[in-house]
């Protein structure tokens, strides 16, 4: 099992304990949540291989490839009334993971916050496609949330993402009390004004060791270059629920008797995915 990572990977064995480790070769090809084999050499260890990955989510730019985790459960997106979330960058994350076959939920943070209503509704048309959406306020009702999550967390691995602001390091020291606290608090004392999270680590629920938190950098740019332009309607539910076309390889761009723009127009597609859905394929497919 490996968290953190940069030119050492930390191992945790069987009994819990954690090792710094290297890798034998240059490329560094794990990432966190693999499951490895690995040998003592001197206080430290050396992975020797990786265990096939049951999924793994990452994203991939037009030059290069970016593992997030691999052997995880479920991802939480978290999004906030303020900063105002981007809708892309919440419609590309789940995209992933669909793509990698990991369920996904999502968290509007700070529903205390006067802009709550408005936020909310740009979330209707991720509701109406399945996705639950918990609407809680990390800081202000912070048992609530524990309860609420409870239950979503339980024996499984999540891995969370979102946008700096939107209240992740909250929640992840909600949960697992002071995680982030050292870093914060030495980010305020520079006056840096806010920590960020530069590495993915792997925090445990509970005493078992069988409900676990992967507390992630913020989104950047999240490119999904691994798709072909032709599996990403398949891979946004409410497309893929109109995708009924008169060709067989409709593109849902310009098509005569194309099922997805009929929808568009008739508003059970929301303007706001068709038009992620047509900037990622540009995207994809250039031209
Ligand atoms: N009003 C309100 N503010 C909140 C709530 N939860 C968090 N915040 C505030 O939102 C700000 C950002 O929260 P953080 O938990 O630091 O979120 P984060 O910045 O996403 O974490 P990074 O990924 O490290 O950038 C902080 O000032 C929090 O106090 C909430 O439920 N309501
Ligand atoms: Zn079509």
């Amino acid at each position: 099992m490996v968290t953190g990572h940069g030119r050492h990977y930390v191992v945790e064995a069987g009994d819990g304990s954690r090792i710094t480790c290297h890798t034998r070769g240059k490329k560094s090809d794990c990432v966190v949540g693999d499951l490895v084999r690995w040998r003592a050499s001197g206080d430290e260890g050396v992975i020797e291989s990786v265990e096939p990955r049951r999924n793994l989510l990452h994203r991939q730019d037009e030059w290069k490839t970016k593992s997030f985790a691999a052997n995880i459960d479920q991802l939480l997106v978290v999004v906030a009334v303020e900063p105002v979330f981007s809708e892309s960058q919440l419609a590309r994350a789940l995209i992933a993971a669909e793509r990698a076959g990991i369920p996904s939920r999502v968290i509007l943070n700070k529903r205390d916050l006067p802009g709550f209503e408005a936020q909310r509704r740009r979330l209707d048309p991720y509701v109406a496609m399945g996705v639950e959406v918990l609407e809680l306020t990390l800081k202000h009702a912070p048992d609530e949330a524990r309860a609420r999550l409870a239950p979503l967390l339980d024996g499984r691995a999540t891995f969370v993402l979102g946008p700096s602001g939107a209240g992740k390091s909250t929640l992840v020291n909600l949960l697992v009390p002071g995680a982030r606290a050292t870093t914060a608090e030495i980010s305020h004392a520079m006056n840096t004004g806010r920590h960020t999270t530069t590495t993915t680590e792997w925090y445990w629920l509970d005493a078992a060791r069988s409900s676990a938190l992967i507390d992630s950098p913020g989104f950047q740019e999240f490119g999904l270059r691994h798709i072909d332009p032709q599996e990403l309607a398949g891979l946004m539910p409410d497309i893929r629920a109109h995708a009924d076309c008169r060709f067989y390889n409709c593109t849902h761009l310009h098509e005569p008797g194309c099922g997805v723009r009929a929808a568009v127009e008739a508003g059970a597609i929301s303007e706001s995915r068709y038009r992620i859905y047509r900037e990622i394929r540009a995207e994809l497919a250039p031209g």
